[in-house]
């Protein structure tokens, strides 16, 4: 087999501005979006939106976030719901630590986190992730519609989709490992995605790695600025009836030699409501694999949480 190094995601380019429903350039996208898709459960983009100004100042704010004490940084929490606050100080993964905001591509939940941990807020954080979490948004409902599409599935479905999504934005900064160590170490252990789609962006620290269909691992390589990672979750596996396969994938920190941090942010987007295959995907060749169920429980129930024990057929 080729050597891990050789291995890249399909990169695809969203940059072109005639893409637009409709136009010859949307339909080629969207093939290729599902093949992507369907063959590698991601795919890089490259989406050229998010300019240098705002780049600088997302992943700026984002060190003043995560230089915050460890105490102020636990304010960020969701009674009942652990996910969606801030993970870190986990022995397993010290380089680890992460903060959620729910429905965080609205400007009130967004402005709603930044008071929990500054009394006064914090205006350029507000504006730098609302700005940033907009375009995340417009790229997912773009992927989404282009899913949609390309299994012949009429503007109804994907508009009854759109209609009822919400959105968890989660910030991650992972340390690069203190002590010069041969083994790479982990920032985030091996997992599949509860969404349906993830959208994730990083600074220019590498240390994503995907599980390919046979058992390689991928480094991937998104840190050119205008490049993205979309990610297939278990809720568009079992939407496509496992035509789309959720990957494992997790995150490893080299000991960089300016001992950086990587800042991320993914992008998860959930279904409000009862999630099933659509009835053109299920037939003799792909009999259901999953139950209807209610999505948003998926993720509360819990991070490790197998779907197939949870809805499979
Ligand atoms: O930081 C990344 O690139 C990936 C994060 C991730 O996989 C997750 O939060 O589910
Ligand atoms: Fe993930």
């Amino acid at each position: 087999m080729g050597s891990e190094e050789k291995m890249k995601l399909p990169i695809l380019n969203f940059t072109k501005e005639d893409l637009k429903p409709g136009s010859n350039s949307w339909s080629i996208a969207c093939e290729r979006v599902r093949k992507a898709l369907e063959e590698h459960g991601c795919f890089v983009v490259v989406y050229d939106k998010v300019c240098d100004e705002l780049e600088n100042g997302v992943f700026n704010s984002m060190k003043e976030l995560f230089d915050l004490p460890t105490e102020t940084k636990m304010r960020n929490n969701y009674e009942g719901m652990p996910l969606k606050g801030y993970v870190g100080q986990i022995p397993k993964i010290p380089l680890h630590e992460s903060m959620g905001i729910d429905e965080g591509t609205t400007l009130h939940n967004i402005q709603g986190f930044a008071q929990k941990l500054w009394p006064n807020g914090n205006h350029h954080l507000c504006k730098n992730l609302f700005e940033y979490a907009k375009i995340a948004e417009e790229l997912d409902r773009m992927v989404a519609r282009m899913i949609f599409e390309s299994y012949g599935l009429m503007e109804e479905h994907y508009e009854a989709y759109m209609g009822s999504t919400s959105y968890l934005l989660r910030l991650l900064a992972h340390k690069s490992p203190k002590e010069v160590v041969d083994e790479p170490q982990l920032g985030l252990v091996c997992h599949t995605d509860k969404s349906f789609t993830t959208i994730l962006h990083q600074n220019h620290v590498n240390g994503l790695m995907v599980e390919t269909k046979d058992g390689n691992w991928i480094h991937v390589d998104f840190s050119p600025t205008n490049s993205f990672v979309v990610m297939a979750g278990d809720g568009l596996m079992a939407w496509s009836n496992e035509r789309i396969k959720s990957p494992n994938h997790k995150v490893v920190m080299n000991n960089n030699k300016k001992n950086e941090t990587r800042y991320s942010l993914g992008l998860f987007a959930f279904y409000k409501g009862i999630l099933q295959a659509p009835e053109k995907l299920i037939d003799e060749e792909h009999p259901l694999k999953y139950k209807p169920f209610d999505h948003l429980a998926l993720l509360n129930f819990s991070y490790s949480v197998n779907i197939k024990e949870y809805c499979g057929m």
